[in-house]
Parts: C-alpha cells; structure tokens; sequence
C-alpha cells in the first residue's frame, strides 16, 4: 500500500531527550479506520509517540505522515488530528456546550455553524441535551464524553485517546470501552488509544502495539498476540500465563518438567533451550493417574465463573489453572494439556524472526 492509503505513518521515528533515547526508531503503518492501541508499561513511550503524531513535540529523526502528507514541519493545529487526554482537560468554569465550542469560536467559524456541530458532537456521544450543564455538574463517565465530543467537533481523520478510560472506576471503564469501540466503528475514524490495561487492549482494538522501552516488541491482532506472544515479556504484559522452561527434542516434541509433551510445530531444531506458554485455561484436569504432570492443590480463588488454582509440580514449578472443576486445598491432581496449546517461545527472537517462523510453521 502507498502512503496516501495510511491515515498515519512513522518511518524511522525516533525521540532523544538531551542523552536519553526514549523512542528508537519507530515504524508504524496504521490503516485509515481501524482502532489501534499503543499498550506498555509506564515510560515505554507510549505518550510520546501519541504527541509526535499529534504535533506537541517533534521527533528527533525519522518521517511522520499524516493521511499521505508528510507533517514533519506541520504545526499541530493545522493537523486534522485530535487528543483526548486522561485527565479530559476541560474547562471548568465553562459549561459543556462552550466546552465543545471552544476550538470552532477560535477559528471564527460563524454562531450557526458551531450550534450545528456542537449538537451533532453531544448526540454523537448520547449528551443531548445537556448543553447548559457546568462541567462540575457532570460525573466522571460524562465529563469523559465531553472530552470526546470536543475533539470530534472537529471532524479529525485521526483520534488520538491518552489513557482515557483509567480515571474511572471499573464498571464506568467497561460501559465506556463499548461506547468508545461502538463510536470509532459509527465514525469509521482511525483511533490511536493508549493504555497500560491489557484487558483493555485486547477488548477494544483491531491491532495492537506492545512496546517496552521505547520500541515495538510485537504488533499485531488482539488474538495473535495472546495466542503467539513473542518473549516472556509480551505472554506476561498480556493476560496470565504459565511460563516454563523447556527444550526441543524435535519437531513437534517438547521436554519440560522431565517430561516429553506433544507440542505446535515451532520450526526450532531439536536440543534448543525454549520456554513454553501456557495459558490457565488450557490447562484440563484429571485424576493424578491420568495426567500428563502430577500437581499438588496449594490455593483455590474463586473467581466467579471460574476458579483460579494454584498448584505445584514435581519440580516445584507453580501452574496457575483456571477451571470450573471442583478440587480441594491439598489435593493431588493431574494436568494434562493439548498439544496446540502449548506455546513454543524462543529466547531473545526478534520480530522479523519471529514472524518468518511463524508464517512457515502456518504453511
Ligand atoms: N519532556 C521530557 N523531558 C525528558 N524526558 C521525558 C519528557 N517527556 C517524557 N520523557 C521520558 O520519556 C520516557 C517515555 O515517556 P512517555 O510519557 O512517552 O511514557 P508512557 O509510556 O506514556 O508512560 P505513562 O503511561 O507513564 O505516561 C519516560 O522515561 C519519560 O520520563
């Protein structure tokens, strides 16, 4: 695809300040009207790739293009790009309907016009109605909204979300993480949402980028990522996993805990150190006798569908099982796994390798 198909490009990003390197050369290649989220941990960049795009800050070298434009030298308010940020940053002496004028009384657009569009923003985001509220009238959920319906008054090409969803509490977070994918897919905008919150990640977007000290480990599916996790370090970032050490004996053959298990074809050559993944849910359990690893009960958290059980093999390697099975603090159990769901992970692969493996190992 050319450029002109993207709605934002970055080829080669990078961003130093003074002698610190914070983003090392970025590439990102996001299609126009797709929800895309930037998910890592606290100072892995995330922001500032958020604020290179939106024009606050420029990057140290590389190109940034914006649906096709290079944007480089663009200022950020003459970029059809908008941010809504954590802390909504509204005006809280105006009320909402100025809030959401605010940008379009700037530019001189005639009284007329604004209503028009100031009313079509607060449908957008259920709010009629409440135009001659003060924003302190307005709770958490709502002043959100507010926040969303001023950056889309200006009808951007891209919207730019940073944590916007953490200030609230978790019921408000999961009726907002609807509305926000249900408006991006109404709107047919391409959103670039940030988070720490993998549950999030995984619920909202069309693709995601794990980042971890200013680079891209892994970008993909929301399902690729959880299925196929890169390193360690993504399988962890990503929801709950069983990580453990192990060693190819050949195609197909695995060894962990003293044992040989069935495994995906990983297209590693046998006597390689590899760790496996393996996800609490895959994991069935069985009588001691049947199972492929004996284990020892050590806690049981129920966890409302589900019971989520810690156990201790052989080797004293900790499995965390989520099951709806009824066992016992203490018990003997056995687990047994299929052999796709064991994940091969090869140690320190990058994701060029990573992918070239994976695409031979789909042939
Ligand atoms: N203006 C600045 N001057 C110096 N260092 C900065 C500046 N802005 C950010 N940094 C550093 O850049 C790194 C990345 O920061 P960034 O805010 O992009 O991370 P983040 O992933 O968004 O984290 P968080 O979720 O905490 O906001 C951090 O180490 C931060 O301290």
């Amino acid at each position: 695809m050319s450029k002109q198909n993207y709605s934002v490009v970055l080829n080669g990003v990078t961003k130093s300040y003074d002698d610190t390197q914070v983003l090392k050369s970025i590439d990102m290649e996001l299609e126009k009207g797709k929800f895309y989220t930037l998910l890592g941990p606290s100072g892995c960049g995330k922001t500032t790739i958020l604020r290179i795009i939106a024009g606050f800050t420029s990057a140290s070298s590389g190109e940034v293009f914006i649906e096709g434009k290079k944007v480089n030298q663009i200022p950020a308010n003459q970029r059809k790009v908008n941010t809504v940020f954590q802390d909504y940053a509204l005006f809280p002496h105006m009320n909402v309907y100025d809030n959401i004028a605010f940008g379009l009384s700037v530019k001189k657009i005639d009284k007329q016009t604004i209503k028009q569009k100031v009313t079509e923003a607060l449908k957008l985001v259920r709010l009629s109605g409440y135009e001659q509220r003060d924003i302190s009238e307005m709770s958490g959920g709502q002043k959100q909204r507010v926040a969303i319906a001023r950056a889309l008054v200006n009808e951007p090409d891209v919207l730019l979300l940073d944590e916007p969803l953490s200030a609230l509490d978790l019921k408000l977070r999961t009726d907002m993480q609807y509305e926000l994918r249900e408006l991006q897919q109404r709107l047919g905008i391409t959103f670039v949402f940030v988070t720490h919150d993998q549950e999030e990640a995984l619920a909202m977007s069309d693709w995601i980028y794990v980042l971890k000290e200013g680079e891209i480990v892994q970008s993909g599916t929301p399902v690729d990522i959880y299925d196929e996790p890169i390193n360690r370090y993504v399988a962890d970032f990503i929801g709950e996993s069983n990580i453990i050490d192990a060693k190819m004996i050949e195609d197909y053959r695995v060894e962990f805990v003293g044992h040989v298990f069935d495994c995906e074809d990983a297209g590693i050559p046998s006597g390689e150190a590899v760790e496996v993944v393996i996800r609490p849910e895959d994991i069935s359990l069985t009588k001691p006798e049947d199972g492929q690893l004996q284990a020892k009960v050590d806690t049981i958290l129920f966890r409302g569908v589900f019971n989520e059980i810690i156990a201790y093999d052989e080797d004293n390697n900790e499995w965390m099982i989520h099951t709806t099975a009824k066992v016992e603090e203490g018990a003997q159990i056995g687990l047994k796994f299929e052999p796709h769901e064991i994940h091969v992970m090869r140690f320190g692969e990058s994701e060029e390798d990573f992918d070239a493996r994976l695409e031979q190992y789909e042939d």
